[in-house]
Formats: structure tokens, sequence, C-alpha cells
């Protein structure tokens, strides 16, 4: 059984299409980077996963079953812009949003609840954070509270919407080592969507990466190479590795990294 199998599947907005036919399969406790430019898709492959948007056809598995909104063995992590409910909400309170510890906006959990909470904030080494506001954490804290919320539950799946947004490259390290140490230790698959695959490199086991509507899956080698993403991209692209590093260009542009651009 896979962690996540897409067969065939067309995504879409209205009749607008964002993937079309796109078939693959991620084995259980795999590592996946999730690649694509601005627009490519990956947020909308992860809300297909999580069942809030329905494939127009083709079908999809998650850990053996059809998506449902709210299933317990994933653990997701919006993009942080999206994320946060209000700046002065605390870690622990913010993880317990997660834990069910939250009614009508009243922290009310009860012990079984909190146990989870801290749990979770544990695994991610953020227990000593957590009492401060979300607001005065930096960004490499506060993504450490983000994926303590996404382990809730005891996930068998991690979706992760571009944990390393606005961090920078050794705190980008920091928090890939941190999500792939936890990952390995508790046996959980993780799609790391991310805009650049350089960081990513010393985790992944494969890389799925959209474009113009397809996706191409398998290793770095395999996927980040002129002849896949010319077709991804729909362009020319030359990919060049110089001292250890990936440089994926149309014509004089590079398209990874600094084209990427989010209002962060
Ligand atoms: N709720 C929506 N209704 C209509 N169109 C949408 C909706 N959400 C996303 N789209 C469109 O679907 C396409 C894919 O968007 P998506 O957010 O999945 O891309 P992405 O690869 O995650 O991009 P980014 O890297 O910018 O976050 C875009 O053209 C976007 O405008």
């Amino acid at each position: 059984m896979s962690a996540v199998a897409f067969e065939r599947v067309t995504l879409g907005y209205g009749g607008r299409r964002v993937l079309a036919d796109v078939s693959f399969s991620i084995p259980q406790g795999a590592f996946v980077g999730l690649l694509g430019a601005n627009g490519a898709g990956k947020t909308t492959m992860l809300r297909a996963i999580l069942g809030l948007v329905g494939p127009a056809s083709g079908a999809i598995s998650v850990l053996g079953r059809p998506p449902t909104r709210g299933n317990p063995t994933i653990g997701y992590m919006p993009q942080a812009r999206r994320a946060l409910p209000h700046p002065g909400i605390s870690g622990i309170d913010f993880v317990l949003t997660a834990a069910g510890g939250h009614r009508w906006g009243w922290p009310v959990a009860t012990a079984a609840e909190k146990e989870a909470a801290w749990k979770a904030l544990e695994e991610v080494g953020a227990a000593d954070l957590a009492r401060r506001p979300l607001a005065e954490l930096s960004g490499g804290e506060r993504q450490r509270i983000l994926i303590a919320q996404a382990l809730i539950g005891d996930p068998k799946l991690l979706l992760l919407d571009e944990p390393l947004i606005s961090l920078d490259a050794a705190h980008q390290r920091v928090i890939i080592d941190l999500v792939h140490e936890v990952a390995e230790r508790l046996g959980i698959a993780v799609l790391f969507c991310s805009h650049e695959i350089n960081p990513l490199m010393r985790a992944v086991d494969r890389v799925l990466y959209l474009g113009n509507g397809k996706a191409a899956i398998g290793s770095v080698d395999e996927v980040i190479n002129g002849p896949v993403l010319s077709r991804l991209y729909g362009t020319p692209i030359t990919v060049m590795r110089v001292a250890g590093r990936i440089f994926v260009m149309a014509d004089d542009i590079e398209l990874e990294g600094a084209a990427h651009v989010h209002d962060v």
C-alpha cells in the first residue's frame, strides 16, 4: 500500500485545469520533494490529498483509502502566510487547536489533548518556546511550532507547504534535518513542498515535479534534467551543476529560487 497514489488524476477549479491525467505513487516512509513554478499546482495537489479539492477525473488513494476531510493519518502544515490565526496566540495554544483543545475560541483542552500537544512540541524540540506568543518567535522557531501542530494525532503522512519560505540557508537546513529525522524515526512519509531543490538534496528520496499540468517523479537525476524539465516548463531548459548545487535555467534566467516569489 502506498502513502499516496494518483491514478490518471485531473484537478482544477471550475473549468480551469491545474493538473491533467497525472499518475504517480509515493511509498510509505518516503521523503519526497514537491517542486514546481508558482501556480504549478503544488498546493492544489496537497488540498486534493486532504480531500478539500475533488478530482475532476481519476482516483486518489491515501494510505489505501480515498481522501477524506479531517483524515487523522495526515499531518498538514499550510503555508505560513495562511497558517496563523492571530499573532498573539502562544505556541502551545496554537498546537492545541489541532489537538481539538480549543472550543469557541477558548482553551478547554482535556488532559489527553494537552499531553498530545506537549509530546508533539517535544518531538521537534520546541517545548521551551511554546508559552511565548507566535508573533515573538523567529521564522525558524515558528516553523517548529507549525511542524509540531502537523504531528498531532501520530500521522503516517506529512504534507508540508513551503516550510522553508523566508528562512535563511542555515535555518532551512535545521528545518529539513528536523523533519527528516522525525519522519524517519516515526515512519512518516513526507511530501515537502519547496520552490528550490538545493536545500532538499540532503533529505529527499524522490522528487515530484509539477509543470504545464503534468508531473514527473523519480530521483533527483531522473527528474531534474533538461529533457524532463523542458517538458514540464514547456520551454527549453538547461540544468547545470556547479559546486554541488543545481541551477535550472531558461535562456539566461534562473527558474528556481530567485524567480519564485511569494507575498510573505
Ligand atoms: N480556490 C481557487 N480557485 C480558483 N483557482 C485557484 C484556486 N486556488 C488556486 N487556483 C489556481 O490554481 C493554480 C494552481 O495554484 P496552486 O496554489 O496550487 O499553485 P502552487 O504550485 O502551490 O503555487 P505557489 O508556488 O505560488 O504557491 C493557479 O493558477 C491558481 O491561480
